[in-house]
């Protein structure tokens, strides 16, 4: 009991404390899933302690980034947001922009905005982010296509009309948003029509984005994506049978996706912040072309393809415990990756970016 007493103190001091006097120990920029998977793994020996508590401020914050048990100064991290990784301290001195950098005691808010948002940070979160959509991509393209999957008449769904994967999508943003998953400012969800309220209270997140940035959902062009170009590139033709897990599978890689896509929204904030004389005359003519422009990073770009090819290389490979490939074929074809990102993911999150930029000055 004492433990969970620590972490509901935790959860009422990061409330109230502004964010620069949170320890910024947190181990890795995880995604949601990743944050989530973390917290569970490391609380699995708490879990029927955890269990025993009759307040909802008690449960494990589910989009709160890992900590280490040991540490008590970690309690506090318990709360904050997943995406906070991309405002913690840098090593990386170049390119450093202040938020709202003119505030440098905490607001009346009890937000701390002066937290370092760099462009640097943001794209290490972007390359820890590689890792899961790769792994989910990996686990999906183990099953055949599946049709099955996709067809709306195939599975008899009693309350549902729809097909198993909608099934799927729409159940599980119903359970993610009770804990309040779509709260966070890096999570959109596919089908925001009548997502139920919190069971959890609130969270308060530091205001880094332009609030037009809330408005911006572009899942149902992941989606349209996912299934027509990217899904029949990645998995073999046909049927095995496997429609739940395919249908599971396919919920990961679109979050994924979707999480990887609209971190867009931060990079052209800190991309404005760096240079903001550089998209102005742009943005106040509404000029998509030049701002696609001004945003895009060839030399990034290219060396993201490079980096996924090889992850895919590494982490698709089976290996006996000599160290030793035993399989001369890979789980995915890693140049199909870097197509996946060179073709789709990069445009996507750079139609992000410009729609973030077009109303960055509204
Ligand atoms: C994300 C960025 O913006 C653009 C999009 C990229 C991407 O999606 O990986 C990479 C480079 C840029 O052309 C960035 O500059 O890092």
């Amino acid at each position: 009991m004492e433990h969970v007493a620590r972490n509901i103190s935790g959860v009422i001091a990061t409330n109230h404390l502004p964010h620069s006097h949170l320890p910024f120990q947190l181990r890795n920029p995880a995604s949601s899933i990743d944050a989530y998977q973390l917290c569970h793994r490391d609380r699995e020996g708490e879990r029927e302690r955890v269990m025993e508590q009759p307040t909802i401020d008690a449960a494990p914050t589910p989009f709160a980034p890992a900590r280490d048990p040991r540490s008590a100064s970690s309690q506090l991290a318990l709360t904050l947001p997943a995406w906070v990784p991309i405002l913690r301290s840098s090593s990386s001195l170049h390119s450093r922009v202040q938020v709202a950098s003119q505030v440098v005691s905490p607001s009346r808010d009890g937000v701390d905005k002066s937290s370092q948002f760099t462009l640097d940070n943001i794209r290490e979160s972007l390359i820890r982010q590689e890792d899961s959509l790769i792994y989910n991509l990996i686990e999906r393209a183990q099953y055949c296509f599946n049709a099955p999957t996709y067809d709306s008449k195939r599975f008899q769904i009693p309350g549902f009309d729809g097909s198993l994967v909608e099934f799927m999508m729409k159940e599980t943003e119903n359970l993610h948003a009770k804990v309040r998953r779509y709260h966070s400012p890096d999570e959109h969800p596919f089908f925001p029509k009548d997502l139920p309220e919190p069971i959890l209270p609130p969270i308060k997140y530091p205001e880094v984005l332009h609030p037009a940035a809330k408005s911006i959902n572009i899942n149902s062009l992941i989606w349209k994506m996912y299934f027509e170009d990217l899904l029949p590139a990645l998995v073999a033709e046909g049927d095995d049978g496997n429609y739940g897990s395919t249908a599971v599978c396919d919920v990961l890689c679109l979050q994924a996706l979707s999480k990887r896509i609209h971190y867009g929204k931060f990079v052209a904030e800190a991309k404005f912040l760096e240079a903001p004389s550089s998209y102005t005359s742009s943005i106040v003519g509404q000029n998509r072309k030049a701002l696609m422009e001004c945003l895009t990073f060839k030399d990034v770009e290219d060396s993201v393809q490079r980096r996924v090819e090889l992850k895919a290389m590494t982490y698709g490979q089976e290996i006996n415990t000599n160290g030793e490939r035993t399989n001369p074929q890979y789980k995915i074809d890693p140049k199909l990756m870097a197509k996946l990102y060179g073709e789709w993911v990069m445009p996507l999150t750079k139609q992000v970016q410009v729609e973030y930029f077009l109303h960055r000055l509204d």
